[in-house]
């Protein structure tokens, strides 16, 4: 069970690591849309990611409502720090 163990600690290092990196990208997203006065929420680019991800999810036979849960939980804080950067 240790060897598991350190195999999901590592996963979830790189969960992190990915999830830092993708920050960085849709912060800078943010100062785009916010130089060009465009809305923090792109809801079409939204679904398309989600309908892209739940078919992603399926051939990897992972859940495809957890992998659209987490998807739209990850989507709901970058929307947030749109709309901070975009009042500051
Ligand atoms: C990053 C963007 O802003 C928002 C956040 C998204 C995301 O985290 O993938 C997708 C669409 C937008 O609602 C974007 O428009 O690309």
């Amino acid at each position: 069970m240790g060897a598991l163990r350190d195999s999901i600690d590592n996963i979830d290092a790189a969960v992190v690591h990915m999830l830092a990196e993708r920050f960085k990208c849709t912060q800078r997203v943010g100062q785009l849309k916010a130089d060009h006065a465009l809305p923090p929420a792109d809801p079409a680019r939204e679904a398309r990611q989600i309908a892209r991800l739940r078919q992603l999810a399926e051939s990897a036979k992972l859940d495809p409502a957890f992998a659209e849960k987490l998807l739209t939980f990850i989507i709901a804080e970058v929307i947030r720090h749109h709309e901070t950067i975009a009042r500051s």
